[in-house]
């Protein structure tokens, strides 16, 4: 069963928000992972999420694209809105597979280990999505591909198959793969935490050119720096619950964060 959220909650930014979550709570098991979690992204910004190793910052972010469906909250993306909530059976309801699929490519993800296609090349893994899930023509499929691999200076690799880059180059082609589908919004997870030092700075620099360009994003990371420098909104997250959120100044300076910040302050 679906629901409309259109009257059921406003979010709390006055900037049209591309995403907003509602009290979402997600259990694994007996561990509550996410003890109602509140979240607006506005449109053309970008929210970083910081806490430490366990806090759910990467369940929240999968939480986003339905990857992991949260057991109760509510989640209204670009015009999509869903409420989740159990049936007498326990089970969770509120989404169908259109409305999951309409979702998916409207919110795509970059994954920490890039998760690209082995068996596909460079444009083909980025070509693959918008052929099956947007319908596109093979040729609008390429067109699309070639202009975002150029974005990211990976155009002249097109051909060559994920096992002959460079973990950065990977990266780097699965951010232009997630660009292909043209999202509302697209999500980050640590995605430099499987880089080599020396290939950190290629990526994040990728993604800060996205930033300025005024794209809608999501990022879980653990460069305090990078956050603190690209991020419009930090949101600091303890144990399953927001401890603070706000702009970086704000969030550096709240002593409930301090602690965790040490390091970048
Ligand atoms: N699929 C799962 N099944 C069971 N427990 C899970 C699952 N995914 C995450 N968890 C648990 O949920 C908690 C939060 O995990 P999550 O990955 O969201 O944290 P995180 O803040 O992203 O951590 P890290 O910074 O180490 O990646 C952890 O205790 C983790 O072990």
């Amino acid at each position: 069963m679906t629901s409309s959220l259109q009257h059921a909650f406003r979010p709390r930014s006055s900037t049209a928000p591309a995403v907003v979550a509602n009290q979402l709570i997600k259990h694994f098991g007996d561990l509550e992972v996410l003890k109602g979690v509140s979240l607006d992204v506005p449109e053309g910004t970008v929210t970083s999420i910081i806490g430490a190793s366990g806090s759910g910052k990467s369940t929240l972010l999968r939480c986003m694209n339905l990857l992991e469906r949260p057991d109760q909250g509510e989640l209204a993306i670009a015009d999509e809105a869903i409420r989740f909530d159990r049936n007498p059976q326990g089970d969770i309801i509120g989404l169908d597979r259109r409305q999951l699929q309409r979702l998916r490519a409207k919110v795509t993800m970059v994954f920490q280990q890039f998760n690209l296609w082995p068996h596909l090349t460079v444009l083909g893994n980025v070509i693959e999505a918008p052929m099956r899930v947007k319908k596109l023509s093979r040729k609008r499929a390429t067109a699309l591909g070639e202009h975002y691999l150029e974005r990211v200076g990976m155009a002249d690799r097109r051909d060559a198959y994920p096992a002959f880059l460079s973990g950065g180059q990977q990266q780097r082609v699965a951010i232009a793969r997630a660009l292909a589908m043209e999202p509302r919004l697209l999500l980050f997870d640590e995605p430099t935490s499987a880089l080599d030092p020396e290939r950190v700075n290629e990526v994040l620099g990728v993604i800060r050119g996205l930033a300025d360009e005024g794209r809608t994003m999501l990022l879980v990371t653990h460069e305090m720096h990078f956050a603190r420098e690209v991020s419009d909104q930090l949101v600091y997250l303890d144990q399953g619950n927001i401890a603070c959120s706000g702009t970086p100044e704000e969030v550096f300076a709240d002593p409930r964060c301090r602690q965790f910040m040490a390091p970048a302050a």
